[in-house]
């Protein structure tokens, strides 16, 4: 803990992108005492979470990590959002929740438990801290109502379907999404009796004759809170306003942000509205993680999980490391040739510390880190959380001969609590994961891929292509003189 206060004094002075004023400023606690709070908008618990969802919490791990990295203490929020967001995120459909539960003709609860726990394990599997608390929003109904009423009579309007938040009420309204397309305008699907386009759903009433599984009594009548007013009350509840840093992928910049902070302007203010208030001081937004048909999405269909990669033999620290070749800022492409060079990637990173870990005589403690090694990493993460740069300083280092094979190691600690890819722990054989739909045991693949060696060395060609093709139909994909010695690997097609 001392060496990382001194850390946070003597290092870079760390620089976030605010997507408030579309500029990088430079990052300091708004009251030091309560150390650095961050929330964090978190899954809807409707279905499995998709690689992308998963980008956005490696985005926030790096954040939190950093922040440890540079001394501050630090309190972070994610919620579950186990109702109220609606299948279009501008307050028209149905309720996410509802939907899947009467597809999957089970109780919301068994979703969201079943979700909640898959969402977790995902998390865990990709090395992301857990935050300090994660906050379901049915667990926060009374507050969800409280905080309504608060500022139902300057900001909200009732009509049949619910109470409204009123965004004329509020000054500059939509500023972090800046101007609004047409396209955006679009996506904001009429109500009836709604005063304006941007207008957004606090509370939604239970429709005449409606069955839904989960409503609750309010002053506006039986029904759920809208998705937007979740986050506004979670995070002033945890965290206070203002906090310091929210987050979330970048659509939530369009819809789901601009109408946290009109409800957080509206809930502070109590009719004296403070200029440029928004409940945060930097919001962040991480970028998409696109495929060939653009943004990988649940609602349209056909997206990858973490645990479809696992299936197909990925280990899924490979996608981690995928998520930090990138800056968060920018798009990310995902295909089955991205993640195997990911992989690639983290097998040489493996080898390469393995052979210092052979190399090496290490006492009962790693050497102190090397420091112009971590001046240099310091530099890279305090440049807006740049980790592909760390990415190359973290290789750079694990080849610098300059530096003692300890002292690397050392280092290497240090660097892992940043990046989170476990270096230390990591074998080779780890990261040989067995398909699921393998018809071929690990075991049978190296006898295989022996006989085939020993057929080539015989000048047989013939038992050497058959062996292949036996592999090929396998999955399995031989690598003859792979640099890496790594003579085989699974086929993702
Ligand atoms: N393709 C993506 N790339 C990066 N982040 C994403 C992507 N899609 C969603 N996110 C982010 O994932 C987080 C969790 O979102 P949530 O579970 O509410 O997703 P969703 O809106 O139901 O999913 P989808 O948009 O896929 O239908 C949010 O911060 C969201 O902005
Ligand atoms: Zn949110």
């Amino acid at each position: 803990m001392a060496q990382a206060k001194a850390r946070a004094m003597t290092g870079a002075p760390l620089t976030l992108y605010n997507s408030l004023t579309r500029s990088l400023e430079t990052f300091e606690p708004l009251d030091p005492k309560k150390g650095v709070r961050v929330y964090s908008c978190g899954p809807t618990v409707y279905n499995y979470a998709h690689l992308g969802n998963l980008r956005a919490y490696v985005f926030t791990d790096t954040l939190s990590r950093v922040l440890t990295w540079k001394g501050y203490a630090l309190t972070h929020v994610i919620n579950i959002t186990d109702v109220g967001h609606l299948t279009s995120d501008a307050d028209a459909g149905d309720d996410k929740m509802e939907a899947a539960a009467r597809k999957q003709q089970q109780s919301i609860w068994e979703v969201a438990a079943h979700y909640t726990q898959a969402f977790k394990d995902n998390v865990a599997a990709l090395n992301i801290r857990a935050p300090t608390r994660w906050s379901v929003a049915t667990d926060h109904i009374g507050e969800m109502i409280d905080f309504a009423k608060r500022i139902a009579p300057d900001h909200c309007y009732e009509i049949d379907s619910g109470l409204y938040f009123d965004a004329t009420t509020v000054p500059d309204y939509g500023r972090l999404a800046g101007a609004r397309d047409d396209a955006g305008e679009g996506r904001i699907d009429p109500v009836a009796g709604k005063r304006h386009a941007q207008d957004f759903a606090i509370w939604r009433k239970s429709a005449p004759g409606e069955q839904r599984q989960m409503e609750w009594d309010s002053p506006w009548g039986k029904g759920a809170p809208g998705w937007h007013l979740e986050c506004s009350v979670m995070s002033e509840k945890y965290l206070g306003f203002p906090f310091d840093i929210h987050t979330g992928g970048i659509d939530h910049r369009e819809i789901h942000h601009p109408n946290e902070i009109a409800q957080n302007q509206a809930f502070c203010a109590c009719g004296t509205m403070q200029p440029g208030f928004t409940g945060a001081h930097f919001w962040m937004h991480n970028n998409f993680l696109v495929d060939r048909t653009g943004k990988m999405s649940k609602s349209k269909g056909g997206f990858s999980t973490l645990f479809a990669l696992v299936e197909a033999g990925i280990h899924p620290l490979a996608y981690r490391l995928l998520c930090l070749q990138a800056h968060y800022r920018s798009e990310l492409e995902f295909g089955a040739d991205h993640i195997l060079a990911a992989l690639t990637r983290l097998k040489r990173l493996v080898m390469a510390v393995q052979t210092l870990r052979d190399r090496a005589e290490l006492g009962d403690a790693f050497p102190a880190p090397n420091e112009a090694a971590i001046a240099e990493l310091d530099a890279a993460i305090s440049d807006d959380l740049n980790t592909p740069k760390a990415l190359t300083v973290l290789e750079a280092m694990l080849a610098n001969k300059k530096l003692s094979v300890e002292e690397r190691l050392g280092t290497l600690q240090a660097f892992d609590a940043l990046l989170g890819l476990t270096l230390l722990e990591l074998r080779r054989e780890d990261l040989r994961l067995q398909p699921l739909n393998a018809t071929l045991g690990e075991h049978e693949v190296r006898q295989r891929v022996e006989r085939r060696r020993d057929a080539r060395a015989a000048k047989d060609f013939a038992a050497s292509d058959r062996l292949r093709d036996e592999l090929t139909a396998a999955g399995v994909d031989v690598m003859d003189g792979d640099p890496m010695g790594w003579d085989w690997q699974i086929r993702l097609d």
